[in-house]
C-alpha cells in the first residue's frame, strides 16, 4: 500500500515564497523548496521564526505575499491543531466522524468507520463521553482519529503534542505513526522538538528568524515509517538530532552577535 501511496501522492513546490504580516520585516523570505509526492516533512525552529504561517500558506489557509505555492493537483486535505478544536458538546463519536457527516456520508456508514476507528485509536467504549471527560492523551487520539477518518491525502499538524508531556508525546507519535500504516498519508508538521522533527520528518526544514532564513533542508538519514523501540536512543538518531541542533544554535549565537 505505501508504495501505491507514494505514486500517486500530490508533490508540492514552493518558489520564492515570501509571507509578512503588514509592513513588518517578512516571516518568510523567499522561501524555494520541493517535497515529492508522499514525503513527510518537518518544520522545526525557534518560536516565532514563521513555522505555524508557512504551515498555513502550505494548507491553502493563507495567501502568500510574493512568490507561489502549488501542489501537483487539488488535495484532499485536513488539519490537527495544539488546541485540538474538538467541539465540547459533541460526544466522541459524533467529534470522530464528522468529516464523514460533512462530505455526505450515509449515516449507518459513519458510525460503522467511527467504530471501526475508535478500535485503532484504542477508544472502544468511551463513543458516548464529551471530550471533557476524556484525558489528555484520549483527547489528542480523538483528534488524530477524526484527522484521518476521511482519508485526506495530506495531513497537516500544528504542534499537535506540545502540551504533553515526554512520555505520553511518545505514545502519540508512535499511535500517529501506526495511524499512517492504515490510513497512508502525507504529513506536514510543525514542531519546536527537536527529536520529534527527526523521527516524523523525512524531509526536515530548519528555520531561523530575525533575520528570516532557511538553516537547512535536511533528508533524513535516519527516518523509518515503523521505528523500533530502540530506535529513538539509537546513535545515529542522536547524530542527526545534534545536527539541527548545532543549525539552531549557530543562527542563535550569529543573531546575538549582530544585536
Ligand atoms: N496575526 C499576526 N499579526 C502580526 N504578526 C503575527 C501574526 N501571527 C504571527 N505573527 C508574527 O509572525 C512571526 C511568526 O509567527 P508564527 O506563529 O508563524 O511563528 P512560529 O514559528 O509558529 O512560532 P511558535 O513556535 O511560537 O508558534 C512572529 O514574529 C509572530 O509574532
Amino acid at each position: 500500500m505505501p508504495d501505491t501511496h507514494h505514486a500517486r501522492a500530490p508533490s508540492l513546490t514552493l518558489r520564492d515564497v515570501t509571507l509578512r504580516y503588514g509592513a513588518d520585516a517578512p516571516v518568510i523570505d523567499r522561501l524555494s523548496m520541493e517535497l515529492a509526492g508522499g514525503e513527510s516533512l518537518a518544520i522545526v525552529g525557534a518560536s516565532g521564526c514563521g513555522k505555524s504561517t508557512l504551515l498555513s500558506a502550505m494548507a491553502g489557509l493563507r495567501p502568500v505575499d510574493g512568490g507561489v505555492i502549488e501542489w501537483s493537483r487539488p488535495v484532499r486535505s485536513s488539519f490537527v491543531w495544539q488546541q485540538l478544536a474538538l467541539f465540547p458538546w459533541k460526544r466522541v463519536l459524533e467529534n470522530l466522524t464528522l468529516p464523514l457527516v460533512t462530505a455526505g456520508v450515509p449515516k449507518a456508514e459513519c458510525v460503522e468507520r467511527g467504530r471501526e476507528m475508535l478500535a485503532e485509536l484504542g477508544l472502544e467504549g468511551l463513543e458516548k463521553r464529551f471530550p471533557a471527560e476524556l484525558s489528555g492523551g484520549q483527547r489528542q487520539r480523538l483528534a488524530l482519529g477524526r484527522a484521518l477518518i476521511a482519508e485526506p491525502e495530506v495531513l497537516f499538524l500544528d504542534e499537535p503534542f506540545s502540551a504533553l508531556d515526554a512520555l505520553l508525546r511518545e505514545r502519540l507519535q508512535d499511535v500517529l505513526l501506526g495511524l499512517e500504516k492504515r490510513h497512508p498519508v502525507e504529513r506536514i508538521m510543525v514542531t519546536h522538538d527537536i527529536a520529534e522533527a527527526v523521527l516524523l520528518g523525512e524531509r526536515i526544514l530548519v528555520l531561523a528568524a530575525k533575520p528570516s532564513r532557511v538553516l537547512g533542508l535536511i533528508r533524513n538519514p535516519v527516518y523509518t515509517p515503523d521505528p523500533s523501540p530502540e530506535h529513538r536512543t539509537s546513535e545515529a538518531f542522536y547524530a542527526v538530532c545534534r545536527e539541527i541542533h548545532a543549525l539552531l544554535r549557530g543562527a542563535e549565537s550569529a543573531e546575538g552577535g549582530a544585536r
